[in-house]
């Protein structure tokens, strides 16, 4: 059976621990699908010297959908932007398919590793021009057909290929900025928080673009929420993140297991 590997802060100083967090993940017929990140003793210093991120040590398998979640300020954020260096660690690295993400062209990585935020931001233009926009920065010209497909995979229709930003809710927004995102053929979407601002079915319209990515696509999706039902919705791996650490790496059904009482109390007060 495939397995996969998310560590614990500690077993990057003790391996001999390493065999305890092992999560395994379900078959997918493929074998091992390997390393997508590791990151390993990201550490970060607010300019006051509190500590905001207490040394990360974690394995992210490819082709998984992780789950960050944890309490306001525990650091979420801030993990997930390491992952495409909007903030470069003083201390710790970040490797992608082995490579020492500061090793590479920092436009190239974050083609590779596309990012969705909280509140969508959409360039000036039409729909069509913010999707054009990331393939043309690299000399290629989207057709048409390209487009309404890269529409479609955000389930939106080729209507909106006219409309301006102006003109959206943000559930529609979110779902362009999504499908600008895909236009760079991603490997790995980081979500912050992408449903947060939107409506239920506008929410649910997102979630099951994710999983379609994941389960067609086998992209790799590291995602941070407030909503543990949604996480457990779908997530395969869930964190908890409580004051800059991972104090738990569970199975999104096994969420009531956590043990840390930090994580417990976030655990419960969030139903
Ligand atoms: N640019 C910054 N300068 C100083 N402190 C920062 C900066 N960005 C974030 N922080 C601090 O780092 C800590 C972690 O912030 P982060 O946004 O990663 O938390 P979070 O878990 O994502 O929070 P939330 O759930 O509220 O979005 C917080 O205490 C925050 O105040």
């Amino acid at each position: 059976m495939p397995s996969a590997s998310i560590l614990h802060p500690d077993s990057f100083q003790d391996e001999a621990r390493e065999h305890l967090l092992v999560v395994d993940m379900p078959p997918d017929g493929e074998g091992d699908r390997g390393t997508k990140f590791r990151v390993r003793d990201l550490k970060k210093v607010s300019d006051a010297g509190t500590p905001i991120l207490n040394g990360i040590n974690l394995d992210v398998p490819k082709g998984v959908i992780l789950g960050i979640i944890g309490p306001s300020g525990s650091g979420k954020s801030t993990v997930l932007r390491a992952l495409n260096r909007l903030w470069e660690p003083p201390s710790g690295t970040v490797f992608l398919d082995g490579r020492d993400i500061c090793d590479l062209d920092v436009l190239a990585l974050r083609r590779k590793v596309g990012m969705l935020f909280q509140i969508p931001v959409l360039f000036e233009g039409t729909v069509a021009d913010n999707i054009r926009y990331g393939p043309q920065l690299r000399g290629k010209k989207l057709s048409d057909g390209e487009i309404y497909k890269l529409l479609s995979l955000a389930d939106l229709d080729s209507s909106f290929l006219s409309k301006t930003s102006g003109e959206m809710s943000v559930g529609q927004a979110q779902r362009v900025a999504l499908a600008r995102t895909l236009a760079n053929e991603p490997e790995v979407l980081l979500l912050d928080e992408p449903t947060s601002a939107l409506d239920p079915i506008s929410t649910q319209n997102i979630e099951d673009v994710i999983v379609k990515l994941n389960k067609k696509q086998g992209m790799t999706i590291v995602m941070v929420s407030h909503s543990i039902k949604q996480i457990q919705r779908i997530a395969d791996v869930v964190c908890l993140l409580v004051n800059g650490e991972i104090v738990e790496v569970l199975e999104p059904d096994k969420l009531s297991e956590a043990k840390h009482p930090m994580a417990l109390r976030f655990l419960q007060l969030s139903g």
